[in-house]
């Protein structure tokens, strides 16, 4: 059956593994969280690649590419952040049938193997900035249920690695990478993002500062780090020896700042949009973003109407609008209306011998179903305009649906009934690792309506310290530990 037989608000997983697959971004894999991305997917990470590669070139960020193997020894050498994450490299131990002499890993990120470069390739701070980023792919073998963009064994992404003569260069950079990130998610995903940074507890071992985006499902309210851009400081500086010769020949250690966006930014943008009918594609990601269906009537003069769509494409696509024609004689109309639904097709195009006479054609719009004529001779500044008007629209009911999400609490008991009500909480808190420990351990005690979440847990964590800071007036305490507050901060149940 062609169309999505599951409810959005029944049954999350169930309907998402539908509109994956049925507007044919998926196909499953025999290795468990591995997954194939059919051109109607990979088209999305393209177009996103294109947005954010022409950004960083604009920073004077070139791209490179470093191995993907990197010995036992080198990705140990920063022992310390890897511990936490070891369980996930995944190794080649053999050739064939010949073991090799010492493991090999596959990168689960690239530190380790690009910095013994920065570090010979660094030798005065002429050489600085270094900006590099590689596209890749990376492997981490995640043990938590497997869920197809948002959470996979192997999955693509960037990678940017920067090295700077001081710490306000890393720092600015660092920041900036942050907002291009919220640029992507907001921009072209019409999916509204929280910048800030992670607390001691969250952040990256071998960061200095972690920043990230964060946003909600707001389906099931579950809490989703959108992308990261960590300042590392000279904490991987010095442990490669990345150093230089400043302007008085002293020997300093570099700033260097490491940010990644992956294809977790679809899955995002799935949840988000889609609705019971299937995908619901934001424009400006669209690989398709009109869709023309002439309405083929047996013993009608169906000529006309052919040659008037194949018309219309011609003039679209000079236009800059990507838009195909369905003129398949062995599927009716009603059909490839419900295909390109399923498929989520922002605009569909409908010709019909009535349009023919009224010279003009009838316009749907995927995210509403709003119905409209546009005369044919104003299809093109209509058809660029409608385009917009659906993109901002889009982000527009983002926004509000994410704002409902939002609770704030002053008190443990507040704080409990937003997360089970499946909310992102917004507190006072003291900013002590030990109290977050301890919210993370009481939470998951606590936690209730959510067990029926495949393979999620029920403990709550931080998710940003947002940039914007509201003051926190005086006497306020933190809404679990009761210490005097210093911060705002984000929790939620996250993926
Ligand atoms: O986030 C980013 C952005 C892109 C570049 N790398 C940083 C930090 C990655 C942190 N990380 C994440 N998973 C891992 C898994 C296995 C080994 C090491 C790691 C690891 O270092």
């Amino acid at each position: 059956k062609l169309g999505i037989d599951v409810k959005k608000d029944q049954d999350l997983s169930e309907w998402y593994k539908q509109v994956i697959t049925k507007s044919e971004m998926i196909e499953y894999y025999d290795i468990s969280g591995c997954y194939i991305l059919r051109p109607h997917a990979y088209a999305i990470w393209e177009i996103i690649q294109r947005f954010f590669d022409d950004i960083i070139k604009g920073f004077d960020v070139q791209n490179a590419y470093f191995p993907m193997f990197v010995t036992d020894k080198a990705l140990n050498k920063e022992k310390e952040h890897v511990e936490g994450f070891s369980p996930e490299v995944a190794w080649v131990t053999r050739s064939g049938s010949t073991d090799l002499p010492e493991p090999i890993a596959v990168r689960p990120t690239s530190e380790t193997i690009m910095y013994p470069a920065y570090s010979k390739w660094i030798k005065s701070h002429r050489d600085l900035p270094l900006k590099l980023n590689q596209w890749t792919n990376v492997v981490r073998w995640e043990f938590k249920d497997p869920t197809p963009f948002i959470r996979t064994r192997e999955f693509l992404w960037q990678e940017g690695h920067t090295a700077h003569a001081t710490d306000a260069e890393a720092t600015e950079f660092t920041f900036l990478i942050q907002d291009q990130y919220r640029r992507v998610y907001e921009e072209l995903l019409a999916v509204p993002v929280i910048k800030g940074v992670k607390s001691e507890n969250e952040k990256f071992p071998g960061a200095y500062f972690s920043s990230t985006i964060e946003t909600c499902i707001p389906a099931n309210g579950r809490a989703v780090q959108a992308a990261t851009s960590h300042h590392l400081g000279q904490n991987f500086s010095k442990m490669f020896d990345i150093s230089f010769l400043d302007g008085e020949k002293k020997k300093q250690y570099a700033y260097q700042t490491s940010w990644g966006l992956t294809t977790r930014t679809i899955g995002v943008m799935i949840l988000y949009h889609g609705d019971d009918k299937g995908l619901v594609l934001p424009p400006l990601v669209a690989s398709t973003q009109v869709v023309i269906v002439p309405i083929i009537k047996t013993g009608a003069d169906n000529e006309r109407v052919l040659n008037k769509a194949h018309e219309l494409k011609a003039e679209l696509k000079k236009a800059g609008i990507r838009v195909q024609v369905d003129d398949r004689d062995n599927y009716t109309s009603g059909w490839k209306f419900n295909h390109w639904e399923v498929k989520g097709i922002p605009l569909r195009f409908e010709i019909g011998q009535m349009d023919m006479d009224k010279n003009q054609i009838t316009a749907v719009w995927r995210v509403n179903s709003h119905k409209e004529a546009i005369p044919n001779e104003s299809i093109i500044e209509t058809t660029k305009l409608r385009l917009k008007e659906i993109q901002d629209l889009m982000l527009t009911n983002s926004k509000k649906k994410f704002n409902d999400k939002i609770k704030p609490a002053s008190t443990w008991a507040e704080f409990m009934t937003s997360l089970n009500s499946r909310c992102i909480v917004y507190t006072p808190w003291c900013n002590e690792i030990s109290c977050e420990k301890a919210v993370k351990e009481r939470s998951a005690l606590e936690s209730k309506g959510t067990e029926n979440e495949s393979g999620l847990s029920g403990s709550a964590k931080t998710l940003c310290i947002p940039n914007e800071q509201e003051p926190i007036a005086e006497g306020t305490k933190c809404f679990s530990c009761g210490k005097p507050a210093l911060k705002r901060v984000y929790w939620g149940r996250s993926y």
